[in-house]
């Protein structure tokens, strides 16, 4: 659905993008993090045809941009940097305004799609209220409804739930989600770890410039190697988890055991007499998982 190759964008003496090669497929809820200033909002705009890539080669929809992007863009819903909205007109003008604007759908359908998009964002019960009376929060799901006048195939969001609350963003989180379901395929950008692995398959992370990071969700966070054990009985399970010469960290009810064998290690403390309350593999993360290819030697160009 979007692929980049060496993508490149200089400003002057700065490089925002610096060598990007993202492949995001069809299906995928694609989470794009990076720290402010890692370059995410320079790559989505190069996507959508806003700014020029210094070098390299972008695919979206499998055409290239910019130069086919007249044709590929009607089909790809996006938000970026902040909806603008006309204040003194309702959402729902606003929505009917755009759509005859862009290269949109027939004009025949436009109310029942204005409608639909509404409904679906939640905003089905405020039409007729100008957008000056709305909400950071509602600003941001008209930007959405924007998105999805047109039914788009790829939703394009460079940091969707800015300025919403927690209730806000699980309402966006669990749209997107159904939006997935039903067969669209998200790229969002965010720098909300929380917020993306909740919601991604795949996840590209960027970092200063570069993709350092590109890959499953699932399989990013692999096991760790350790166990988590719960008990009352921490002394007794670190004497036969250490006589069994496994490296364990004590931890108030519980402990961390070294182990590639969960089964094995519960039937050594269960047989030696341990209550065993609760046996976790230990996963990683994605906050371990980012943190360790942006602060490893491979992240940071020389
Ligand atoms: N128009 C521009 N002119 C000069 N430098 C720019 C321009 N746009 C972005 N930059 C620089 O490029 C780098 C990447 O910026 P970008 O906005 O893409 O990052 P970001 O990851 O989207 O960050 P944020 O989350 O803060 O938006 C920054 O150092 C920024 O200062």
């Amino acid at each position: 659905m979007i692929r980049t190759r060496a993508l490149v964008k200089r400003y002057g003496a700065v490089t925002a993008v610096a060598g990007v090669d993202l492949d995001v497929r069809e299906g995928d809820v694609y989470g794009f993090l990076g720290a402010n200033g890692s370059g995410k909002t320079t790559t989505v705009r190069m996507l959508l045809g806003l700014v020029l890539p210094t070098s390299g080669e972008a695919e979206v929809l499998g055409e290239p941009v910019p130069r086919a992007a007249r044709s590929v863009l009607p089909q790809v819903g996006a938000v970026v940097e902040g909806p603008a909205a006309y204040a003194a007109m309702s959402g729902r003008a606003n929505l009917a305004l755009f759509d005859a604007m862009g290269a949109g759908g027939p004009r025949r359908t436009r109310r029942a799609r204005v409608s639909e998009a509404l409904e679906r964002v939640g905003l089905g019960h405020v039409d007729d209220r100008p957008v000056r009376a709305y909400s950071l929060g509602m600003r941001q799901r008209l930007g959405l409804a924007g998105a999805l006048v047109r039914r788009p195939r790829l939703l394009v969001l460079d940091e969707p739930t800015n300025g919403l609350d927690p209730q806000g963003i699980r309402e966006i989180r669990d749209l997107l989600l159904d939006l997935n379901r039903e067969g669209t395929t998200v790229f969002l950008s965010s720098h909300l770890l929380a917020e993306v692995e909740q919601l991604a398959t795949r996840v590209g992370v960027l970092h200063r410039g570069r993709l350092v990071l590109q890959d499953a969700l699932d399989e990013l966070r692999g096991p760790t190697g350790r166990v988590e054990v719960g008990t009352p009985d921490v002394d007794l399970a670190a004497r036969l988890v250490r006589s069994a010469g496994l490296a364990v960290d004590l931890e108030g009810r519980g402990l961390r055991v070294v182990s590639a064998d969960p089964a094995g290690l519960v039937r050594l403390l269960v047989d030696g007499g341990v209550r065993v309350e609760r046996l976790v593999e230990e996963r990683r993360t994605l906050e371990q998982v980012v943190l360790a290819a942006t602060t490893s030697d491979a992240a940071v160009p020389a």
